[in-house]
């Protein structure tokens, strides 16, 4: 049996899988927790990949591993390749006033926006990675200058596993590539005038693979020790990289990673007419597409997938932590949550949940705070303040729904995933809210499937990933509600900065 590694390194933690390339079959998993914050020293992502591999059995008998992560994080590397300082993550809005001056200085208004969709597919909020960049060259010159090479979360890690040799072996895929803000989906070429508008001069960048190209091949010194990562002791691997250090020899192949949305796309098999919605710390909305989307109103991001196709797709920064939230404010568990939510009626009596915890991306609100809208004698309860938390989190998403269907997609299927998933009544209310029906596949970890099904891939070969069932899909259906996003439509302007 041929056995190929996933992983998915995302906001909250990272998650491995051992599959059978074959048939997908699930053999080992394991995870491991990220720190909180929005800015993170990428080596605690190392460390968390470590002993998230080590409880995972170890990595010594697969021949092939991808990553997938966390997208839009800005790494900054020096010469030698050290990070010059802790990475800014997709969900830090320090930069939101860089992006208002990018768009700004291509036009402003509707003119930067058809400007910057044209260039790279998506408009510039606080998550691209190009405004990131600007912040650093505005804010900390000092690090800035010391700045040689730019790369995302997953470009990272696989340069890490690979033996980091040196900033020319960085790699990274399409998918990741398109969040960046500097490389353009439809010519498949990065804009280097852009990164350099951003930042003030050149950088060096990842090489962009094709969806099963190789990305090198596993170092052995860097899981041979499993457990000495995750304690946080030197892998084995010569620290600071350099030139020379690439292996070439026998190992797990590694494949070229991509970001965690194009990896759940490909680990639940999205197909033509399938919008995906995902509920992990961001709510993510979207489909696999045959061509480029360049939405100039930048509600839609046009980014690219893990198979050489595109992936329209919407993202708001308040997802399953407005679930955490709404629970740790109630004092319940997060299962008591969704039955206090479906113990109160369709719509809370009208309570309505602005849910902007964390400033909100679509629509770009960075500095929104949330807010609670029709408290009454009647709605002043915690099983209606449960129902609002659910229903504004995900009329939020229905908004991103409504968009991905403006740019032409006509949904066969809702197919939802990831941890707020596992919510009962974001499972129930999901297709009273979203007005169609929705599929849930079994709680399980679709981003690193997807990336075990790319590296079954650069395993096996062959024109397309291998096919691996999804079995155990449960169907939700309930007849829609529109009077509950009606109200939430006349609320959500009606919030304060914070
Ligand atoms: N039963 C549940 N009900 C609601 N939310 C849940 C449940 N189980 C996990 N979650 C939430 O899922 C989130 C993590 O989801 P995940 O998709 O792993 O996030 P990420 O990929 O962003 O790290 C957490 O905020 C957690 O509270
Ligand atoms: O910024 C985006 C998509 O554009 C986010 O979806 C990030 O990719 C983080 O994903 P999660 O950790 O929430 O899954």
């Amino acid at each position: 049996m041929t056995l190929v590694a996933g992983v998915d390194s995302s906001t909250q933690s990272c998650k491995v899988v051992v599959r059978d390339a074959a048939t997908g079959a699930l053999l080992r998993q394991g995870r491991a927790p990220h720190p909180d914050g929005t800015e993170v020293d990428p080596e605690a992502w190392w460390r968390a990949l470590g002993a998230a591999v080590e409880a995972a059995g170890g990595l010594a008998d697969v021949a092939a591993v991808s990553v997938a992560g966390q997208q839009h994080g800005m790494v900054a590397l020096d010469e030698a390749g050290r990070t010059v300082r802790p990475a800014l993550l997709w969900n830090d809005t320090r930069s939101a006033g860089a992006a208002a001056d990018l768009v700004e200085e291509a036009g402003g208004g509707e003119a930067g926006g058809r400007f910057w969709a044209d260039a790279v597919g998506s408009v510039p909020v606080a998550s691209f990675t190009v405004t990131k960049l600007r912040w650093l060259a505005r804010h900390e010159p000092a690090q800035a200058a010391q700045v040689s090479a730019v790369c995302l979360p997953h470009d990272w890690l696989t340069w890490r596993l690979a033996g980091a040799a040196g900033l020319a072996a960085l790699r990274t895929d399409r998918g990741d590539a398109s969040g960046t803000g500097y490389w353009s989906p439809a010519t498949g070429e990065y804009r280097f005038d852009l990164l350099e508008r951003a930042f003030g001069r050149r950088l060096q960048v990842p090489t962009v693979l094709g969806p099963a190209e190789p990305a090198g091949v596993l170092h052995p010194a860097a899981f041979r020790v499993a457990p000495a990562i995750s304690s946080g002791e030197p892998s084995g691997l010569p620290w600071p990289p350099g030139p020379g250090q690439a292996w070439t020899g026998d190992g797990p192949l590694l494949g070229p990673g991509t970001g965690d949305n194009a990896a759940a796309a490909l680990g639940v098999g999205a197909g033509p007419g399938d919008v995906v919605v995902s509920i992990g710390t961001s709510g993510t909305v979207f489909s696999v597409a045959d061509a480029p989307a360049a939405d100039p109103t930048g509600i839609v991001a046009g980014f690219a997938d893990a198979t050489g196709r595109y992936l329209p797709l919407v993202c708001t920064l308040n997802a399953a932590r407005v679930l955490d939230a709404a629970a740790a404010m109630l004092r319940v568990g997060l299962d008591e949550l969704a039955e206090l939510a479906l113990s109160a009626p369709a719509g809370a009596d009208g309570l309505v949940m602005v849910p902007y915890l964390e400033g909100e991306r679509t629509p770009n609100r960075p500095t929104a705070s949330g807010a609670v809208h029709g408290l009454t004698l009647r709605t002043s309860t915690p099983a209606h303040l449960a129902r609002a938390a659910v229903e504004g989190m995900l009329c939020a998403l229905a908004d991103g729904l409504d968009a991905i269907v403006a740019q032409g997609v006509t949904p066969r299927r809702v197919i939802l995933v990831g941890g707020g998933a596992r919510s009962a009544a974001v499972r129930r209310i999901a297709p009273q809210v979203f007005g169609c029906p929705v599929v849930v596949p079994p709680p399980g970890e679709y981003v690193a499937d997807g990336a075990a099904r790319q590296a079954a891939w650069v395993a096996l070969g062959g024109a397309a990933a291998p096919e691996w069932a999804v079995e155990g899909i449960e169907e939700y259906e309930a007849e829609p509600v529109p009077a509950v996003r009606e109200r939430y439509a006349a609320a959500r302007e009606h919030v304060i900065e914070r």
